[in-house]
């Protein structure tokens, strides 16, 4: 079960600074055309690509410039929803920022107490001697093994279940650098396309803040205590660190967690409503990116670098801290956030109002309601949002009366539609007819109609806001076809639907697992999310529709 919001690192997908764009943006420029041509191209693959009057096939897209985005992909012809842009492996993996122990293999959860499997060599912790990803490049390779196989008197004491959270973190955190290290030693032709990415160290010196973070928790660390001076500079290393920031994709599937560059996605712009939706393989970790929805000829292909499911205050804030710029798109300009007002506040005055931004691309803007004089300053929304947010944090995902009594209080401070109600809904849609006590053939009517209203609640505001055929929608179409199913199998055994309108309630359910069924299958064999398609496939089956 997940939630929907509450960003960790700055990864692109499923985090803060200030810098202005400018000095990024000259800088940009100048090298952009020497990149362009050095950019590779080898292992994107475009399908289904219509031919030319001279048989040539028509790439799906072109890599493009502008001074605002710099480098990006624009579509070169008009792409139908669906159509498979790019799939390619990894050229770097490792576990992402901030994350508990992973085996070095697969990026499964490990402990750090004796029990658990280590390497034998170097003694880092492993899921298991058969683990998949022992001796390979998207794993544990040998390489990385002899290094920490000659520091294992210096990582010992942080590998054991006494080291504190924080040295666990910034040990986990090492790995994916230390591996970029050694592709400059073993892959040269690898590691000169990771430097070809953006790192934005310029604006990332002048954050004197962030600059000493990576210079005492990475920089030194490598090159004094683990005597890597003489393989990488100073500069060099905090390039590294600021191209893993704002390149960076985090990917995962049944429990894995980890981050990852691909060879060209990483040039997709950004946008709060993109018209792309990726996944990864958990067989390969490779990714595989797709158009969400129609694109014409010449849009941008976009993908979102924040949580779509966050306000605009928060999401604008999470991109400049990772990706040091102000994202100025439809979405973030718009105080409605395109109709769906996942940002508004019930006015505390008058209390028919709403408290909106007035003017969302200032993030210290005041916020005021449409209804009567009443203001208030970005600062103090931003506490109000963050003790929401904590209490939201402090709720079990499972705890279905503890969801319940957060929308109860917060329904005469949050519109409907706020992004941390949103939040709750989703918690609840996924739980509702699926844990002890609360599945579908024990709930009460009364329960089951709940399920059905925040599943759409919901699914409204994903329609707006990630549309098309994205995650998401098909999970929660999915979550949406069984309290419709059985409300109008009780409705009818109870004769108070009419045979029509049981009929038309089937018809929306066949047309909900249809949906459901075509994008979830879209998911890599292996997911669950592949799973939910097959069984939305299988359910429409016996259907008979
Ligand atoms: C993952 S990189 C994308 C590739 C990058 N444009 C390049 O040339 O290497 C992310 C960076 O692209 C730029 N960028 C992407 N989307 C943008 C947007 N919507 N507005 C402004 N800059 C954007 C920012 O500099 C951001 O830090």
């Amino acid at each position: 079960m997940s939630r929907v919001s509450g960003a960790k690192d700055w990864s692109i997908g499923p985090s803060e600074r200030e810098r202005g764009i400018e000095a990024r943006q000259n800088r940009h420029h100048k090298h952009h055309k020497q990149q362009q041509q050095q950019q590779p191209q080898s292992k994107t693959n475009s399908v289904a690509q219509p031919e030319t009057e001279t048989n040539k096939p028509v790439p799906a897209y072109r890599v493009a410039h502008s001074d605002v985005f710099g480098r990006y992909l624009v579509a070169n012809r008009r792409l139908e929803a669906g159509e498979l842009l790019i799939s390619e492996e990894p050229l770097a993996i490792g576990p992402c920022v901030s994350c508990e122990p992973v085996c070095l293999g697969c990026y499964q959860p490990v402990q750090l107490d004796s029990q658990q499997y280590r390497c034998p060599d170097c003694n880092w912790p492993l899921c298991g001697p058969t683990c998949r990803g022992i001796r390979q490049r998207t794993g544990h390779s040998a390489e990385e093994c002899a290094l920490y196989a000659e520091r294992r008197a210096l990582l010992a004491d942080v590998l054991t279940a006494n080291a504190t959270l924080e040295q666990r973190r910034d040990l986990y955190e090492l790995v994916l650098i230390v591996r970029i290290v050694l592709l400059k030693q073993h892959s040269a032709e690898q590691y000169a396309n990771i430097r070809r990415m953006e790192s934005h160290t310029a604006e990332r010196r002048e954050n004197a803040t962030l600059w000493q973070h990576y210079e005492q928790k990475v920089v030194q660390r490598l090159r004094n205590d683990w005597q890597l001076a003489n393989v990488c500079d100073e500069l060099e290393l905090h390039e590294i660190c600021g191209i893993l920031d704002v390149n960076c994709f985090e990917i995962g599937q049944r429990g894995a967690k980890a981050r990852t560059l691909y060879p060209s996605a990483f040039l997709l712009a950004h946008d709060c409503t993109p018209n792309t939706a990726h996944t990864d393989d958990p067989a390969t970790f490779a990714i595989l990116l797709r158009t969400s929805r129609r694109v014409l000829e010449q849009e941008p292909l976009t993908l979102s670098y924040a949580y779509t499911l966050q306000g605009t205050l928060k999401r604008r804030t999470f991109i400049q801290g990772g990706k040091l710029f102000w994202c100025q798109c439809q979405r973030c300009a718009d105080p409605r956030e395109l109709g769906s007002d996942c940002s508004a506040l019930v006015c505390r005055s008058c209390r028919l109002g709403s408290i909106r931004a007035t003017a969302p691309l200032e993030q210290t803007a005041d916020w005021a309601c449409d209804r009567c004089d009443c203001r208030l300053s970005a600062a103090d929304l931003e506490r109000l949002i963050d003790r929401i947010n904590d209490d939201l944090e402090e709720i079990d995902v499972h705890d279905i009366p503890a969801l319940e009594n957060f929308l109860t209080r917060y329904r005469e401070v949050l519109r409907p539609n706020h992004y941390l109600l949103l939040s709750a809904k989703y918690s609840l849609c996924q739980i509702y007819g699926r844990i002890e006590g609360y599945l579908l053939p024990e709930m009460s009517p009364q329960d089951i109609e709940r399920k059905e209203r925040y599943c759409r609640d919901f699914l409204e505001i994903v329609d707006l806001l990630d549309p098309g055929l994205t995650r998401l929608r098909g999970l929660i179409m999915y979550e949406l076809h069984a309290p419709i199913m059985v409300l109008a199998q009780l409705g009818m055994q109870s004769g108070q639907l009419t045979r029509q309108e049981f009929l038309k309630r089937i018809k929306e359910v066949a047309k909900l697992l249809k949906d459901s069924a075509r994008i979830l299958q879209l998911e890599p064999p292996g997911s669950s999310e592949h799973e939910m398609g097959l069984a939305a496939a299988d359910a429409l089956t016996k259907m008979g529709s």
